[in-house]
């Protein structure tokens, strides 16, 4: 009798600690609202996505937090809110590397929480051209993989396209195995896209040997297969399973235990600094000895750390590499911009793909 009393007078104080969330809540988006007045009281065409403020956030929020709740989930609540918040100040719509069903889509809901619209386009490509079209103002691209590195596709957009990087997405890559019947040791054939394939290689070796593997151009697209042919399986995430109405047979089947991929945000926006940043530059360097030596030397005289250095062959003949190279902190640092004019004056091409921050959640 006493546990029910119990209860009885949790729930109260449930609910009357309810209450004042609610009211807590409703007078920040009231301030949300004040804010976007105030941001175009200053500019007509003030900007209300704010990715550095959003982090700053974030990061406050997490060191505040003394528990229970993890601050994985405190970061999630908060993620929400200020999703929620922001399309009080502007409907966001954000292009993605559809379909739906897709990890893209995951990353992007991830980053900017469920109060938004997307757009699910067809190729990496076309996420690039509806940003700089301005049908959408954000857009979100893979850009490297854990097990399987860097999306080149990706990295080459970046040599022709004005638009630049205003957030990164961390998304930790758990791969399902899906189908229409539950008897998937029997599968001829399995359906995926190449990157998560190679992602699940050993364990498709061990548990699927004899079925043949077909890429296909989307995890979500693996899915609709799979939907249509019983004698086959998919990979990819769970949403493309209840999307496709398909039976999730096998969790994790990815190879590396951390598999993560990361994710850009591109648009045509200046981030300013949030305290934890990161940028990344485009670098041309000639065919010679020393010439990436001479690239690296700035930096490292600036105290500059670098955190990735990729080459690509260049596409344009006045120079012969191109390299993408991310270091540690923002563009407006003294170090980094000290580095990067002294970079400038050495190179052919120098262009700073943007400053963002790193990835909280
Ligand atoms: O601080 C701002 O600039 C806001 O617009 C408020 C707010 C928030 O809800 O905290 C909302 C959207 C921005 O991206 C950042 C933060």
């Amino acid at each position: 009798m006493a546990a029910i009393t119990d209860l009885k007078a949790l729930r109260e104080r449930i609910d009357a600690l309810d209450d004042q969330v609610l009211q807590l809540l409703s007078e920040r988006a009231r301030c949300a609202e004040q804010v976007a007045h105030a941001k175009l009281a200053e500019d007509p065409n003030a900007v209300f996505y704010r990715p550095e403020r959003e982090a700053q956030i974030l990061r406050r929020m997490q060191t505040q937090n003394l528990g229970p709740l993890r601050n994985e989930q405190v970061s999630r609540l908060y993620r929400e809110i200020i999703s929620a918040c922001l399309a009080l100040e502007e409907s966001m719509k954000i292009a993605y590397l559809g379909p739906a069903g897709t990890f893209t889509q995951e990353a992007t809901f991830k980053h900017f929480g469920n109060g938004i619209a997307t757009l699910p386009v067809d190729s990496i490509g076309q996420v690039f051209r509806e940003v700089e079209a301005g049908r959408v103002r954000y857009g979100v691209v893979p850009i490297e993989n854990s097990t399987e590195g860097m999306i080149t596709h990706t990295l080459d957009m970046f040599m022709q396209s004005p638009l630049r990087i205003c957030g990164e997405i961390m998304l930790r890559i758990n791969q399902t195995l899906m189908c229409k019947q539950a008897e998937w040791q029997q599968a001829a054939k399995i359906y995926s896209h190449q990157q998560s394939l190679a992602q699940c290689r050993y364990w498709l070796d061990k548990n699927l040997p004899h079925a043949e593997r077909i890429a296909v151009s989307s995890n979500a697209e693996a899915a609709r297969l799979c939907a249509l042919d019983p004698e086959s399986v998919s990979i990819g995430s769970q949403q493309a399973a209840s999307i496709y109405g398909l039976e999730v047979v096998q969790h994790n089947i990815e190879d590396q235990p951390n598999n993560t991929t990361r994710f850009l945000v591109i648009g045509d926006q200046h981030v300013s600094a949030s305290g934890k940043d990161k940028t990344s530059i485009l670098v041309s360097a000639p065919n010679r000895p020393g010439s990436l030596y001479h690239l690296l030397q700035p930096l490292a005289e600036n105290g500059v750390d670098m955190s990735r250095i990729e080459s690509r062959p260049s596409r344009n003949m006045n120079w012969d590499y191109v390299f993408f190279v991310d270091v540690q902190g923002h563009e407006a640092d003294a170090n980094v911009q000290q580095a990067l004019s002294i970079l400038r004056d050495d190179v052919d091409l120098l262009k700073v793909l943007g400053s963002y921050p790193v990835a909280v959640m």
